[in-house]
Protein backbone atom coordinates (compact mmCIF):
# COMPACT_ATOMS: atom_id res chain seq x y z
CA UNK A 1 0.00 0.00 0.00
CA UNK A 2 1.43 3.55 -0.74
CA UNK A 3 0.25 6.62 1.04
CA UNK A 4 0.66 9.94 -0.66
CA UNK A 5 -0.12 12.90 2.37
CA UNK A 6 -0.87 16.14 0.35
CA UNK A 7 -0.66 19.80 2.13
CA UNK A 8 -4.05 20.94 1.03
CA UNK A 9 -7.08 19.28 -1.26
CA UNK A 10 -5.17 21.26 -4.13
CA UNK A 11 -2.09 19.55 -3.60
CA UNK A 12 -4.07 16.44 -3.39
CA UNK A 13 -6.14 16.92 -6.50
CA UNK A 14 -2.63 17.80 -8.82
CA UNK A 15 -0.76 14.83 -7.24
CA UNK A 16 -3.42 12.68 -8.50
CA UNK A 17 -4.17 14.29 -11.65
CA UNK A 18 0.13 14.42 -12.08
CA UNK A 19 -0.16 10.09 -11.51
CA UNK A 20 -2.82 9.63 -13.54
CA UNK A 21 -1.23 11.04 -16.52
CA UNK A 22 1.89 8.80 -16.23
CA UNK A 23 0.28 5.78 -15.02
CA UNK A 24 -2.52 6.60 -18.28
CA UNK A 25 0.60 7.09 -20.75
CA UNK A 26 2.35 3.53 -19.21
CA UNK A 27 -0.45 1.75 -19.42
CA UNK A 28 -1.53 2.52 -23.14
CA UNK A 29 2.08 2.41 -24.11
CA UNK A 30 1.42 -1.44 -23.36
CA UNK A 31 -2.35 -2.10 -24.52
CA UNK A 32 -4.48 0.05 -26.41
CA UNK A 33 -7.44 0.31 -24.02
CA UNK A 34 -7.46 2.17 -20.45
CA UNK A 35 -10.51 0.62 -18.14
CA UNK A 36 -11.19 3.27 -15.38
CA UNK A 37 -13.86 3.46 -12.57
CA UNK A 38 -14.91 6.55 -11.42
CA UNK A 39 -16.71 7.82 -8.46
CA UNK A 40 -18.94 10.65 -6.76
CA UNK A 41 -18.01 12.73 -4.28
CA UNK A 42 -16.49 15.94 -3.88
CA UNK A 43 -12.94 14.89 -3.88
CA UNK A 44 -13.38 13.62 -7.54
CA UNK A 45 -14.91 16.33 -8.63
CA UNK A 46 -12.31 18.24 -7.86
CA UNK A 47 -9.81 15.74 -9.64
CA UNK A 48 -12.57 16.11 -12.72
CA UNK A 49 -12.44 20.03 -12.96
CA UNK A 50 -8.53 19.86 -13.23
CA UNK A 51 -8.34 17.29 -15.52
CA UNK A 52 -9.86 19.58 -18.06
CA UNK A 53 -7.63 22.65 -17.62
CA UNK A 54 -5.07 23.36 -20.56
CA UNK A 55 -2.77 21.54 -17.96
CA UNK A 56 -4.22 18.09 -18.28
CA UNK A 57 -6.27 17.67 -20.81
CA UNK A 58 -3.81 17.14 -24.15
CA UNK A 59 -2.09 14.87 -22.27
CA UNK A 60 -4.63 12.01 -22.10
CA UNK A 61 -5.51 10.23 -24.98
CA UNK A 62 -8.89 10.35 -23.83
CA UNK A 63 -9.98 7.96 -27.15
CA UNK A 64 -8.58 4.77 -25.79
CA UNK A 65 -10.57 5.30 -22.36
CA UNK A 66 -13.03 3.16 -21.17
CA UNK A 67 -15.58 4.83 -18.03
CA UNK A 68 -16.96 2.73 -15.85
CA UNK A 69 -18.39 3.78 -12.57
CA UNK A 70 -17.86 1.98 -8.60
CA UNK A 71 -21.24 2.91 -7.54
CA UNK A 72 -24.47 4.98 -8.28
CA UNK A 73 -27.67 6.56 -6.86
CA UNK A 74 -30.64 4.94 -8.03
CA UNK A 75 -32.56 8.15 -9.54
CA UNK A 76 -32.74 10.01 -12.63
CA UNK A 77 -29.41 10.84 -14.55
CA UNK A 78 -30.19 14.34 -15.08
CA UNK A 79 -31.07 14.30 -10.98
CA UNK A 80 -28.16 16.16 -8.88
CA UNK A 81 -27.46 13.22 -6.91
CA UNK A 82 -26.50 11.04 -9.84
CA UNK A 83 -22.63 10.38 -10.11
CA UNK A 84 -23.00 9.50 -13.67
CA UNK A 85 -24.36 13.04 -14.49
CA UNK A 86 -21.57 14.66 -11.72
CA UNK A 87 -18.70 13.11 -14.44
CA UNK A 88 -20.59 14.01 -17.11
CA UNK A 89 -21.14 17.68 -16.17
CA UNK A 90 -17.15 17.65 -14.76
CA UNK A 91 -15.27 15.68 -17.10
CA UNK A 92 -16.87 13.34 -19.79
CA UNK A 93 -18.58 16.57 -21.51
CA UNK A 94 -15.23 18.35 -21.80
CA UNK A 95 -13.20 15.75 -23.27
CA UNK A 96 -13.52 13.30 -26.33
CA UNK A 97 -13.94 9.99 -25.23
CA UNK A 98 -16.26 7.92 -27.38
CA UNK A 99 -19.73 7.71 -26.11
CA UNK A 100 -20.00 4.00 -27.20
CA UNK A 101 -17.11 3.51 -24.26
CA UNK A 102 -18.91 5.31 -21.43
CA UNK A 103 -20.75 2.72 -19.34
CA UNK A 104 -23.36 4.30 -16.96
CA UNK A 105 -24.87 2.23 -14.25
CA UNK A 106 -28.84 2.60 -15.50
CA UNK A 107 -31.52 3.95 -13.44
CA UNK A 108 -34.03 3.26 -16.08
CA UNK A 109 -33.74 -0.16 -15.58
CA UNK A 110 -35.14 -2.08 -11.98
CA UNK A 111 -32.28 -1.89 -9.42
CA UNK A 112 -31.30 -5.16 -10.24
CA UNK A 113 -31.34 -5.36 -13.60
CA UNK A 114 -29.50 -2.80 -13.87
CA UNK A 115 -26.44 -4.39 -11.76
CA UNK A 116 -26.93 -7.70 -13.75
CA UNK A 117 -26.71 -5.65 -17.17
CA UNK A 118 -23.73 -3.64 -15.59
CA UNK A 119 -22.09 -7.44 -14.47
CA UNK A 120 -22.91 -8.70 -18.31
CA UNK A 121 -20.75 -5.22 -19.69
CA UNK A 122 -17.89 -5.89 -17.12
CA UNK A 123 -17.49 -9.69 -17.72
CA UNK A 124 -17.43 -8.72 -21.76
CA UNK A 125 -14.53 -6.53 -20.96
CA UNK A 126 -12.91 -8.94 -18.53
CA UNK A 127 -13.29 -12.68 -18.73
CA UNK A 128 -10.43 -13.04 -20.44
CA UNK A 129 -8.07 -10.39 -19.16
CA UNK A 130 -5.67 -11.56 -16.03
CA UNK A 131 -7.18 -8.23 -14.24
CA UNK A 132 -10.18 -6.04 -14.55
CA UNK A 133 -9.88 -2.17 -14.41
CA UNK A 134 -6.65 -0.97 -14.95
CA UNK A 135 -7.50 1.73 -12.12
CA UNK A 136 -10.79 2.18 -9.89
CA UNK A 137 -10.91 5.67 -8.15
CA UNK A 138 -12.56 5.03 -4.99
CA UNK A 139 -13.93 7.78 -2.21
CA UNK A 140 -14.20 7.26 1.36
CA UNK A 141 -17.08 8.78 3.41
CA UNK A 142 -16.60 9.98 7.12
CA UNK A 143 -18.03 6.94 8.26
CA UNK A 144 -15.82 4.64 6.22
CA UNK A 145 -18.12 3.64 3.38
CA UNK A 146 -16.90 3.04 -0.41
CA UNK A 147 -18.44 2.09 -3.38
CA UNK A 148 -22.16 1.63 -1.73
CA UNK A 149 -20.36 -0.52 0.86
CA UNK A 150 -22.03 0.98 3.87
CA UNK A 151 -21.02 -0.09 7.73
CA UNK A 152 -23.65 -2.68 8.50
CA UNK A 153 -24.53 -3.91 4.82
CA UNK A 154 -23.34 -7.23 5.59
CA UNK A 155 -23.94 -8.92 2.82
CA UNK A 156 -23.10 -6.21 0.16
CA UNK A 157 -19.78 -5.89 1.99
CA UNK A 158 -18.83 -10.02 1.96
CA UNK A 159 -20.13 -10.56 -1.39
CA UNK A 160 -17.58 -12.86 -3.43
CA UNK A 161 -19.35 -14.17 -7.00
CA UNK A 162 -21.22 -10.77 -7.77
CA UNK A 163 -19.14 -8.42 -9.42
CA UNK A 164 -22.35 -5.65 -9.35
CA UNK A 165 -25.49 -5.51 -7.37
CA UNK A 166 -28.31 -3.46 -6.12
CA UNK A 167 -29.01 -2.91 -2.60
CA UNK A 168 -31.72 -0.52 -0.61
CA UNK A 169 -30.13 1.60 1.82
CA UNK A 170 -32.34 2.82 4.96
CA UNK A 171 -30.83 5.81 5.76
CA UNK A 172 -30.87 7.69 2.04
CA UNK A 173 -34.22 5.98 1.34
CA UNK A 174 -32.95 4.73 -1.89
CA UNK A 175 -31.32 2.06 -3.58
CA UNK A 176 -27.79 1.88 -5.12
CA UNK A 177 -25.96 -0.06 -7.94
CA UNK A 178 -22.42 -0.78 -6.84
CA UNK A 179 -19.06 -2.86 -7.67
CA UNK A 180 -18.30 -5.33 -5.23
CA UNK A 181 -15.31 -6.55 -3.92
CA UNK A 182 -14.45 -9.73 -6.25
CA UNK A 183 -14.31 -6.48 -9.30
CA UNK A 184 -12.47 -4.46 -7.71
CA UNK A 185 -10.09 -6.32 -5.85
CA UNK A 186 -9.25 -7.87 -9.68
CA UNK A 187 -8.16 -4.28 -10.84
CA UNK A 188 -4.90 -3.20 -11.43
CA UNK A 189 -4.62 -0.41 -9.60
CA UNK A 190 -7.16 1.47 -6.74
CA UNK A 191 -7.06 4.65 -5.67
CA UNK A 192 -8.52 6.26 -2.98
CA UNK A 193 -9.22 9.96 -2.53
CA UNK A 194 -9.45 11.46 0.47
CA UNK A 195 -9.77 14.74 1.75
CA UNK A 196 -10.66 16.75 5.33
CA UNK A 197 -10.63 16.42 9.14
CA UNK A 198 -13.58 14.70 9.17
CA UNK A 199 -12.34 11.15 7.94
CA UNK A 200 -9.21 11.72 10.18
CA UNK A 201 -10.58 8.76 12.86
CA UNK A 202 -12.00 6.77 10.16
CA UNK A 203 -9.21 6.70 7.90
CA UNK A 204 -6.50 5.82 11.02
CA UNK A 205 -8.83 3.32 11.60
CA UNK A 206 -9.32 2.16 8.07
CA UNK A 207 -5.74 1.83 7.07
CA UNK A 208 -3.97 1.27 10.58
CA UNK A 209 -6.57 -0.96 12.50
CA UNK A 210 -7.81 -4.09 13.00
CA UNK A 211 -9.81 -5.61 9.83
CA UNK A 212 -13.65 -5.02 10.50
CA UNK A 213 -14.99 -4.20 7.55
CA UNK A 214 -18.61 -4.24 8.49
CA UNK A 215 -17.49 -2.14 10.83
CA UNK A 216 -15.04 0.24 7.67
CA UNK A 217 -15.71 -1.83 4.55
CA UNK A 218 -13.38 0.38 2.47
CA UNK A 219 -11.16 -2.34 4.36
CA UNK A 220 -12.56 -4.90 1.94
CA UNK A 221 -10.50 -3.17 -0.93
CA UNK A 222 -7.20 -5.28 -0.91
CA UNK A 223 -6.08 -5.69 -4.46
CA UNK A 224 -4.86 -9.24 -4.86
CA UNK A 225 -2.41 -8.60 -7.30
CA UNK A 226 -2.71 -4.53 -8.26
CA UNK A 227 -1.52 -1.54 -6.32
CA UNK A 228 -3.47 -0.15 -3.95
CA UNK A 229 -3.08 3.42 -3.29
CA UNK A 230 -4.26 5.90 -0.77
CA UNK A 231 -3.96 10.39 -1.82
CA UNK A 232 -4.92 12.26 1.02
CA UNK A 233 -4.62 15.39 2.79
CA UNK A 234 -2.63 16.38 5.94
CA UNK A 235 -6.46 16.93 7.48
CA UNK A 236 -7.63 13.30 6.36
CA UNK A 237 -4.08 11.86 7.88
CA UNK A 238 -3.99 13.77 11.10
CA UNK A 239 -4.74 10.37 12.75
CA UNK A 240 -1.82 8.35 11.40
CA UNK A 241 0.80 11.09 11.10
CA UNK A 242 0.17 12.43 14.97
O1 LIG B 1 -22.36 8.14 -3.57
C1 LIG B 1 -22.13 8.68 -2.49
O2 LIG B 1 -22.84 8.60 -1.48
C2 LIG B 1 -20.94 9.55 -2.39
O3 LIG B 1 -20.45 9.79 -3.65
C3 LIG B 1 -19.92 8.96 -1.47
O4 LIG B 1 -19.77 7.59 -1.62
C4 LIG B 1 -18.58 9.66 -1.56
O5 LIG B 1 -17.74 9.09 -2.51
C5 LIG B 1 -17.90 9.65 -0.26
O6 LIG B 1 -18.79 10.04 0.71
C6 LIG B 1 -16.68 10.54 -0.27
O7 LIG B 1 -17.06 11.79 -0.65
P1 LIG B 1 -16.13 13.06 -0.64
O8 LIG B 1 -15.13 12.93 -1.74
O9 LIG B 1 -17.08 14.20 -0.89
O10 LIG B 1 -15.50 13.11 0.68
Amino acid sequence: MQLHIADNMEELSTSVANWLVQYIGQVLEKQDRFTIALSGGSTPKKLHELLITEAYRDKIDWSKLHIFWGDERYVPIDNELSNAKMAYDTLLNHVPVPAEQIHIMRTDLEPEASAAAYESILHAYFDNTPTTFDLVLLGMGDDGHTLSLFPGKTEVIHEQQRWATSLWLESQNMYRITLTAPVVNKSAAVAFLAAGANKAVVLKEVITGAHQPDVYPSQVIRPEKGHLMWFVDKAAAGGISE
